[in-house]
């Protein structure tokens, strides 16, 4: 894939999930579910952030549902109107269609800060780079999140391994990760010491 303007890495993108056969989705969930658990294992994670996926974007919830089992508090994104995310914890209350018809855990939304205590952030992407750069889907819900919060637990992105390019265009707003999630590998970039 080669990379050119954010909008074209975004069409990309959005062809190459698109046609991802059912077997290759489920190999991408149990192998995304191994990477998820040894990193919150080694990092000795209590308290994470995830997201719920859409159908197209690599699968988590092997490893929500794992986290649940063992104890670990899973934070799920609450979209808003005004493009900010309010934050919800997954519980046995379950979840439902918020407004862009992603699954919401039911109950009480708590402010962005309260990210700021977890152990760990692992959030959607569309694509990261090599120097940690992260590719959205143009809405800034996840730039806008990053830029408010006053302390910064290590950011994890979540793609699948062709997401991962040589380079994307930055603007000044777009805040790196600190690492990046694939099926076959959890990479931390040089811009992060932990
Ligand atoms: N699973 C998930 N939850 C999320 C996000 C996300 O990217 N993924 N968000 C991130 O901001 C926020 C909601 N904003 C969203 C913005 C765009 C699209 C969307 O339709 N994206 C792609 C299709 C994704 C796919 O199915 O592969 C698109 O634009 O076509 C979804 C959510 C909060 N919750
Ligand atoms: N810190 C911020 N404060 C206000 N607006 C912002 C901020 N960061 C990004 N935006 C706005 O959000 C919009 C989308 O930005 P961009 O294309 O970089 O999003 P993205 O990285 O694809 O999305 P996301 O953050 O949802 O994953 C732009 O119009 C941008 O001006």
């Amino acid at each position: 894939m080669q990379p050119q303007t954010k909008q074209q890495i975004r069409t990309a993108v959005r062809a190459s999930r698109a046609a991802r056969s059912a077997a290759a989705r489920q190999q991408t969930r149990d192998q995304l579910t191994a990477q998820l658990i040894s990193l919150s294992v080694q990092r000795n994670a209590k308290a994470v952030s995830c997201y719920f996926p859409t159908p197209n974007e690599p699968d988590t919830t092997g490893f929500t549902a794992w986290a649940r089992t063992n104890s670990i508090d899973v934070f799920l994104p609450v979209a808003r109107k005004d493009r900010n995310l309010d934050w919800a914890r997954l519980s046995e209350a379950g979840t439902a269609g918020g407004l862009h018809g992603i699954q919401e855990p039911v109950g009480e939304r708590l402010p962005a800060q309260i990210l700021g205590q977890l152990d760990l952030l692992i959030i959607p992407a569309c694509a990261v780079d090599e120097q940690g750069m992260r590719l959205g889907w143009g809405l800034g819900y996840y730039d806008r999140l990053l830029a408010t919060l006053d302390t910064l637990p290590p950011v994890f992105a979540v793609i699948h391994d062709d997401e991962l390019l040589a380079h994307i265009p930055a603007d000044t707003h777009d805040i790196p990760v600190h690492g990046v999630i694939t099926p076959t590998q959890t990479r931390l970039f040089s811009n992060y010491a932990g």
